[in-house]
């Protein structure tokens, strides 16, 4: 227990994702090993490790992608373990892939426009008896989703084909589809991956902008080790499916066992 200001004590506010002793095993493969860990509100919390390490997976457990064997996932002390994808997603906690899904054959706007939930005339008794209502709210979508192209500089292709981004601008769109639907924490899966240096610092700055203005958290997995020295902290190393250690970037990028795990896993870590 904590005490504030006035000498009384107050309960320590749960962080905004705690991730107990997470088991996830394909066929013989113990792809998760009893991992913990826990993102603080209002951190860049970076997530590294060599190869295989099972970060994608734990994202893939966290986001009720995959239900893991066992284990418990919270948010804010609460258990979203058994959620699927969209209750994770209406807890505020959303993901980009390592491979951005954007939708290729609609255009930038219209994937936006997709994400956000429980849109009126989704429900066809809107469109018939409450057209007045789903015109409002699809004109309030479309100038927020205008909102958000501009917060990613891709105003200019708002008509695009999404299909016909390049990867830099795809990585842009995942984001921009994140924050579409007003997010507490956002899980990002390699967002440098693919991506020109020029497009990186302004993801990087939009990352920081939002960690700042709007008090979003981010949990971001990255082999960019620059990147995460400039972005993060604290980091948290991943080894053989469980945490390995977790500090500030510099502490993290002189401890012997990072290194002797990058290099168990044949991988360098820069
Ligand atoms: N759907 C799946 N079926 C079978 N095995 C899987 C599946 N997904 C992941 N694995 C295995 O689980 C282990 C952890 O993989 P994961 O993709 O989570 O690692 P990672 O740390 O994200 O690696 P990378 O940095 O290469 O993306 C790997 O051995 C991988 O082959």
């Amino acid at each position: 227990m904590q005490k504030t200001d006035d000498g009384q004590h107050a309960h320590k506010k749960p962080p905004v994702l705690e991730v107990r002793d997470l088991v996830k095993n394909f066929g013989g493969l113990r792809a998760l090993n009893r991992c913990s860990l826990k993102v603080a509100e209002g951190t860049i919390t970076g997530l590294i490790g060599p190869n295989g390490a099972g970060k994608t997976t734990l994202f893939n457990a966290i986001t009720g992608f995959f239900q893991p064997d066992s284990g418990r996932v919270l948010t804010d002390g609460q258990d979203i373990t058994s959620l699927p994808p969209h209750g994770v997603f209406n807890r505020g906690i959303c993901r980009t892939f390592q491979i951005p899904r954007e939708h290729g054959t609609m255009t930038v706007l219209e994937n936006l426009m997709l994400v956000v939930p429980d849109q009126a005339g989704e429900r066809f008794w809107n469109c018939w008896f409450r057209p007045e209502l789903v015109h409002r709210q699809e004109r309030e979508i479309r100038d927020r989703a205008m909102e958000v192209l501009d917060f990613v500089n891709l105003t200019h292709l708002a008509d695009e084909l999404a299909g016909r981004l390049s990867g830099g601008q795809k990585k842009l769109l995942e984001l921009a589809r994140t924050l579409m639907a007003e997010p507490r924490l956002v899980l990002l899966d390699e967002p440098a991956a693919g991506v020109n240096r020029t497009l990186m610092k302004r993801l990087s700055e939009n990352i920081e902008y939002l960690r700042r203005e709007r008090g979003i958290t981010f949990l971001l997995i990255e082999h960019d080790m620059d990147l995460v020295m400039r972005l993060c902290d604290p980091v948290i190393v991943m080894s053989e499916g469980r945490r390995l250690m977790e500090g500030h970037p510099e502490e993290v990028r002189n401890d012997p066992h990072v290194l002797e795990a990058y290099l168990g896993g044949q991988y360098g870590a820069a």
